[in-house]
């Protein structure tokens, strides 16, 4: 009885210990966040190619920008320290959709049309508010560590992202500083 009694005290313990890191901790919500704005790319390469549109648009990145230094505001981060990450987004999204239109090139895409641009980008949107809540929160425990990065490396598996992508992201990533 005694024995039984000490198994499941420990057994409670351990699952207090594990239930408030892994509750508390931000990573996967991130991390599902980031693939989530990387799927996406699928359909914002589509529309384009329908549509005759380059893969760049330099005024709805200053926009993106815009917005995102508007929810870092809001989330209590550094507005400033965003804008390395949100551009190393875009530069990954941009890459993402050039290689969606190479492959298209000799492999089109059978039986699927891509979403509305403005929808999609409401989506990305959206998408931006989970990512920079997310990393508000971690920084509110400390600084992403090393570990961190890797385990978010190893949760990135959207298509066409290669590992050089990885880098940037989570390196801009770690660049993010809450506002003093
Ligand atoms: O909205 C678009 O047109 C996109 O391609 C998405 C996105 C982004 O990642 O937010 C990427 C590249 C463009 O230059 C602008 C914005």
């Amino acid at each position: 009885m005694h024995r039984i009694v000490l198994l499941l005290s420990s057994l409670f313990l351990a699952g207090a210990v594990f239930a408030g890191p892994v509750l508390a901790n931000p990573i996967l919500p991130l991390s599902s966040a980031l693939n989530e704005r990387m799927l996406i790319m699928k359909d914002v390469a589509g529309y384009k190619a329908e549509h005759h549109l380059p893969v760049e648009d330099l005024v709805r990145e200053q926009k993106v920008v815009a917005l995102a230094q508007e929810e870092a505001r809001d989330t209590g981060l550094d507005p400033q320290s965003v804008v390395p990450f949100i551009q190393a987004q875009m530069d990954v999204a941009k890459a993402i959709q050039y290689r969606y239109l190479a492959e298209w090139l000799s492999s089109p895409e059978q039986n699927w049309r891509p979403k509305n641009l403005d929808d999609v980008r409401k989506a990305i949107s959206d998408q931006d508010k989970v990512i920079l809540n997310s990393i508000g929160q971690r920084l509110l425990v400390g600084r992403f560590s090393e570990q961190d990065k890797s385990e978010i490396s190893g949760l990135l598996n959207a298509p066409n992202l290669s590992d050089a992508d990885k880098s940037h992201l989570v390196n801009a990533l770690s660049l993010i500083k809450r506002r003093t």
